[in-house]
């Protein structure tokens, strides 16, 4: 699977933090049970990796992704853990070599034309735009399309379930990542079918 089949699997990519891997199994299953297969695990928590593998392992229908990926180091731990396929904030040069060699689907974060150009360079046409809202969201996105058509963006940062439809309508969007399918109040209750009703109306978010 490549960058574009993976983000065509569900409209959202749900950003998740998770503080104990012993939950992340059911976490995972109540995502899946409403739609959302693909899931960015941040590597932002002691307890990610552990999460992706215990995922990977028990979870055949969830394609687990570490999010957060900042180093050679983060890809190659990521991918010991299992995950399939990796997303970042930004994008640097050791970065990029070892994501092109990992074989595995990367999305890197970009903010600018310039960063974007960047990228590009580097091999990856398939970007995050990160932090959407904070740096310009819709209009940016409509913005770079005109200089920039081979683009496709998967805009993460402020987007939820009130603006992610408006996201999903541009043609440079492929699908939206977010935090608002995992709640951290719903998580510390393991209200799973609070989780799973919230995957259920984002999976039903039509591209186009
Ligand atoms: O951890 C990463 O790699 C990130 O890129 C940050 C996340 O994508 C955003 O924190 C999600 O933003 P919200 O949906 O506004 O909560």
């Amino acid at each position: 699977m490549d960058a574009l089949n993976l983000l065509r699997q569900s409209p959202v990519m749900p950003v998740i933090v998770v503080n104990d891997a012993a939950v992340a199994v059911d976490l995972a299953r109540a995502l899946v049970a409403g739609g959302i297969r693909t899931l960015e695990i941040t590597l932002r928590t002691k307890a990610a990796l552990a999460a992706m593998r215990r995922i990977r392992d028990e979870v055949p229908d969830a394609l687990v992704g570490a999010g957060t990926v900042r180093t050679r180091a983060h890809l190659e731990a990521a991918l010991d853990a299992g995950a399939q396929f990796g997303l970042s904030p930004g994008l640097t040069p050791e970065l990029a070599a070892a994501a092109r060699a990992s074989g595995v689907p990367f999305i890197p974060g970009v903010a600018t034309a310039s960063e974007a150009m960047r990228a590009q360079d580097e091999g990856f046409d398939i970007l995050k735009l990160f932090p959407a809202e904070a740096v310009g969201g819709i209009k940016l996105l409509k913005a770079l399309a005109g200089p920039l058509p081979e683009l496709r963006f998967c805009p993460t940062g402020g987007i939820d379930a009130s603006n992610a439809g408006n996201y999903l309508a541009l043609p440079n969007v492929l699908a939206v990542g977010g935090s608002w399918l995992t709640p951290e109040a719903a998580l510390a209750a393991q209200d799973w079918d609070k989780i799973t009703a919230l995957a259920l109306e984002a999976s039903q978010l039509a591209k186009r």
